[in-house]
């Protein structure tokens, strides 16, 4: 079946019919789809996004993410208004800060934060004649402090479709589903002292301090027993309890959390075994909860697993207002303007902030399940290439990913 397209404002081809979306519009697509939920009568929920390309990829693969949303809201009968703003490198070049003033208040004042990535890009491909204070990765500590996010949901799931795109072996990877949850406000990324000093031998000396408070490990570790609750039942903590002064408080207060949840069965792992076994067994993960700069690492080695890191996609919850949403990657400067950045990961970011923000389910089912029938369609940007696919980039994954939510009837069901 062929669609007409036209080159919409974000550089996306869009169906024709869907620019703009007119109640008409809407009223004839939905005899196609038989499952739109707004009408000329009900007035359309409204939500505003905050959204924050950042750098590189992140430029190319937000527009894919906020289209989706644009386009599953209006099928499901919301409006999303979106404030496009600057953070990181870009926002450092235009005002010469990483995390503006205008920046965090349109945040606050939103219903949702949506940013794509930040760091060095192949115009700044390194940002080390910056002081640590303009650097483009501050924008990303900044904003998630300013919102008080504190748990980093990070999931990995393998999609069916993509068994043969991961190096491991197949019966490794298959039906592969837990989620990473990685504490994000404080520990080796946060804790003072910090910075550069001279040792007793005139030597130059550079350190940084893991520190967690009671408070600030009991709240993360409820998030995570909570989440097992909803799924398997099982966490599984991943600590260095054997050396690690910081790591011994984590074990023993996620130990005495564990009390309040009996029906979860909870495990202790060391760091370097758990490197192992997500490679190992993957499959024997639930809810794996972790401290910040350890659940920054393994999300990577468990980002192969599914495919690459194009896939993984993230929710920074926890705070008091507004949530934040964030693929995994970065700013991947070894690929930038060449439109051949995966966009999943930022179109299920989408889904995050649909499920967890604004506890919209359909939109977010309406999405994943585009997603679900542009992989079986067969549509893989190189990255996550498998036998027999059709390599495409990033734009026209995105168009895929909107006719799917649009012309293709949606039928399928992610776990
Ligand atoms: N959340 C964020 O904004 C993050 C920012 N960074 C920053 O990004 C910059 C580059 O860091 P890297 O270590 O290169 O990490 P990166 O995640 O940007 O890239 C690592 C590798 O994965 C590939 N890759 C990443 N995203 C991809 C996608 N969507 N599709 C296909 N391939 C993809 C890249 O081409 C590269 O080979 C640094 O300045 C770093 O600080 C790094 C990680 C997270
Ligand atoms: C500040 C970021 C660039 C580091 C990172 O990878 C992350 O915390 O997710």
């Amino acid at each position: 079946m062929s669609t007409a397209l036209q080159i919409h404002a974000s550089g996306i081809k869009l169906p024709v019919s869907l620019i703009p979306s007119t109640t008409k519009q809407i009223s004839r697509a939905s005899k196609r789809v038989g499952r739109i939920r707004c009408s000329a009568t009900t007035p359309n929920k409204k939500y505003t996004i905050a959204v924050l390309p950042g750098d590189g990829i992140g430029t190319e693969v937000t527009p894919v993410a906020v289209e989706a949303l644009r386009l599953a809201g209006s099928l499901e009968g919301i409006d999303f208004e979106f404030k496009e703003m600057l953070v990181g490198g870009a926002a450092y070049e235009a005002t010469g800060v990483p995390f503006p003033e205008e920046t965090l208040k349109a945040s606050l004042e939103s219903d949702a934060v949506y940013l794509g990535a930040v760091g060095i890009t192949k115009k700044m491909p390194s940002s080390d004649h910056l002081p640590k204070h303009l650097r483009p990765e501050v924008g990303l500590m900044r904003i998630r402090r300013a919102l008080g996010v504190y748990a980093n949901l990070r999931p990995i799931t393998v999609f069916p479709q993509l068994l043969e795109a991961s190096s491991l072996k197949r019966s490794v990877t298959e039906e592969v589903d837990f989620m990473i949850i990685r504490e994000l406000a404080g520990g080796l990324y946060y804790g003072k002292p910090r910075g550069f000093g001279i040792n007793e031998k005139g030597e130059e000396t550079g350190f940084c301090t893991e520190i967690y408070s009671s408070s600030e490990v009991d709240r993360v570790a409820r998030i995570a027993f909570d989440m097992a609750m909803e799924r398997r039942g099982k966490v599984c903590s991943v600590d260095k309890a054997t050396i690690l002064e910081s790591s011994r408080l984590w074990r023993k207060r996620v130990t005495i959390m564990s009390e309040e949840y009996p029906e979860v069965d909870l495990s202790h792992m060391l760091v370097d075994t758990s490197g192992m076994e997500l490679i190992r067994y993957p499959k024997q993960f639930d809810v794996l909860l972790t401290t910040n700069v350890f659940g920054d690492i393994l999300s990577d080695v468990s980002a192969m697993i599914t495919g690459g890191i194009g896939m993984l996609p993230s929710a920074c919850i926890g705070g008091p207002g507004p949530q934040l949403f964030e693929p995994v990657h970065g700013s991947a400067p070894d690929i930038e303007g060449e439109d051949v950045a995966n966009p999943l990961a930022a179109v299920l970011t989408a889904v995050m902030l649909l499920r967890y923000g604004l506890k919209e389910e359909a939109v977010a089912k309406r999405i994943e399940n585009a997603i679900f029938d542009t992989l079986n369609e067969g549509f893989r940007t190189r990255d996550i290439s498998t036998p027999g696919a059709k390599i495409v980039g990033c734009k026209k994954m995105g168009e895929e990913i909107l006719k799917s939510l649009y012309v293709r009837v949606p039928s399928y069901q992610l776990n």
